[in-house]
Order: C-alpha cells, then structure tokens, then sequence
C-alpha cells in the first residue's frame, strides 16, 4: 500500500469547539454529549481517544466519521474542512465501528467490493484480494458472511474501512470482547499500516493496550478534554510509585514515613506505595533497616496509565 500523501500540514484531524447536543427524545432532556472539544491529531501517529463511559468518545468520532451531525465547531481531515469539502474529508478516513454491521447476504469479497463501489473506488484501483489476505479471510471470500464468526466478522470490519485506502483509520473499541489470537492480529495489522504511514486513531477501555500501542492520548470526560499528551509524558505526571521489597518470612509490617500505604502481598513480599516527590526512596530502606528487616530482593513499580486515569477522572473506566 503506497504510503498516505501529506495532509500539507503535520495535522490528521483537526478539532476546533466541537460541541453536540442530541435533541430531546422521548421525554428525555437535550443531551450535551460534547461540549467544545479542541483537539488535534499528529500525521502519522497512534492516537487513544480515552475517556469513562458516556464521556462522548462516539460521539466524536461518529462525528468524524460523517455518521453524527455537529451542532456546532470545525472539523478538518487531512486538511480538508468538513463543511466545505465534505467528500474529501470522508475519503480520508475509515472507520472500524464497533457494532457488527455487516450484509448477512453478501461474502467478504461482495461486502468490499460494495463498499469500494460506494467510496467510488474505480475496479482498477480496488484491493481486495489484499485486504482479505491483510485480514486473514482469504479462505472465507466467497462464503456467506452470517457463516462468519464473530471474530471474522470483526476482521471484515477492518478490511471495509481500508478500501478507499483512507490516510487516517479510526478502531472503535477494536478489541471489547475478542479472544488474543483476533487482537494479536489486529495489532499487528495496526503496527504495519501505522508504518506504511497512515495515522490511526483508537479507543478503548484497555488501558494496557492504549500505553503500549499509543505514541499520544487524550483523556475526555463529560464532553471535555481533561488532557491531551505523550504517551510517556502523561505517564510521568502520576506521583506515585510502589517499593515492594522481599523481606524473608517476617510478616509484621515495620513503623514506616507517614504517607506510605504498605501491605504484604499474597506472595509474602512488602508492597509500599508512596509519593516520591514528598519521600524519598532512601527513607523507605532506611525504615526496613532500622527494623532489621533482611532486604532480599526489591522492586520498583512505575505508575500505570491506570494510576493517572483514575487520578485525573476519579473513576475507574468501567
Ligand atoms: N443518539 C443519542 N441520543 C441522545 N443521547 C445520546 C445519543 N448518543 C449518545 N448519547 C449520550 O451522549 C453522551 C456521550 O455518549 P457517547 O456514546 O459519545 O460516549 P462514549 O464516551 O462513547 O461512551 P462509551 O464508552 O460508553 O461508549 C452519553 O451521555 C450518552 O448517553
């Protein structure tokens, strides 16, 4: 696949005072679902979108997608304005949507070969042979797609939002519910086509999976951008550490700095949590020293994006 032109710009997506508010329904009051998101996206880049649930996460991208109507902002994909050029900036974008929405009726090879149709993708320049291999269908090209399980029907997902060979991918929820075989496949799949240059855009509720695949991540909550940095960056802001440390078979726990949580863990070892901008690590050995506790093994446990996410939105994400 031919490496994605540059947008003119280092910009994917750019957001300017997004809001949306979804009408009143059934007695049910106007819901501000976003409420003024600025938010931008670097060419090139693997992008978590991260928030609680109802944070407004599907909203936007649904926005992005073309499939929701903005009450009010600026959108721009790969430097095209939604508003003024509304067919570029749809073919610049492919999303994998987290239903299931698939022709029973039709075969992989048909579903492709309508979507290519749809985004207007001449015959000469269509893929599908490619994509089915890229996705692992090759095999079920030609079977009914309500034979599929649902982890094909997933990789089927995939392939539809890669016909128009779009420079920016957008993965909703990719992995909620699919067995390690079909994430391992859709990571792999995502690590090659963010190297052959396109940008990829994600969200989902495994934090793990967002630290490990993404280079920058945004945190919304209640249609509000908390935050927007590097991976690594955002990480660094959680002040909390954990010292576990292998004491022997002692099981008291020892006088310790004010501040330090400390438990014994299953495995016997001492866990200490602390802050290590106000105690110094020093401290915590000099504590077990002075309680003439062996010091066998240590460890020192970084903050996960767990850590920060709960610190930032005070709620776990499920
Ligand atoms: N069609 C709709 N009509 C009315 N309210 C809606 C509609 N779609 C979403 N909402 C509301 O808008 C808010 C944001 O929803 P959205 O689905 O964008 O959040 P999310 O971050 O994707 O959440 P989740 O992680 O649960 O998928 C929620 O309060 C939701 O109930």
């Amino acid at each position: 696949m031919p490496a994605p032109q540059s947008p003119g710009n280092a910009d994917a997506i750019r957001i300017v005072g997004l809001t949306k508010t979804y009408a009143a329904s059934n007695g049910a009051a106007p819901k501000q679902a976003v409420k003024g998101l600025d938010l931008t996206v670097p060419a090139g880049s693997v992008f978590g979108l991260l928030g609680p649930n109802g944070a407004g996460k599907s909203t936007t991208i649904n926005i992005l997608a073309g499939l929701v109507r903005k009450t009010s902002g600026k959108v721009t994909i790969w430097g095209f304005d939604q508003d003024i050029n509304p067919r570029q900036s749809r073919a610049a974008i492919g999303v994998m949507p987290q239903e299931l929405n698939i022709d029973p009726f039709l075969s992989p090879r048909a579903s492709l070969e309508v979507q290519a149709g749809l985004y207007g993708v001449p015959k000469r320049e269509r893929w599908t042979d490619e994509l089915l291999e890229l996705v692992g269908l090759t095999e079920q090209a030609e079977s009914y797609s309500r034979h599929l399980s649902g982890g094909m029907k997933r990789r089927l997902l995939l392939a539809k939002a890669l016909v128009h060979r779009p420079q920016v991918l957008v993965l909703d929820e990719p992995t909620a519910g699919v067995d390690i075989q079909l994430r391992d496949m859709l990571w792999r799949n995502v690590r090659k086509l963010n190297e052959q240059g396109m940008t990829i855009i994600l969200t989902t509720h495994y934090l793990e999976e967002a630290e490990e695949m993404c280079d920058r991540i945004a945190i919304i909550d209640r249609g509000e951008l908390l935050l927007c940095e590097d991976t690594a960056a955002l990480l660094g802001r959680a002040d909390s550490k954990t010292l576990v440390v292998d004491t022997g078979p002692a099981t008291a726990i020892p006088t310790l700095p004010e501040g330090v949580h400390a438990q014994r863990r299953d495995d016997g070892r001492l866990a200490m949590s602390y802050t290590p901008s106000r105690i110094p690590t020093d401290d915590l050995i000099d504590a077990l020293r002075a309680a003439d506790l062996p010091i066998r093994d240590l460890a020192v446990e970084a903050p996960d994006l767990e850590d920060v996410f709960v610190q930032l939105t005070s709620r776990p994400t499920r």
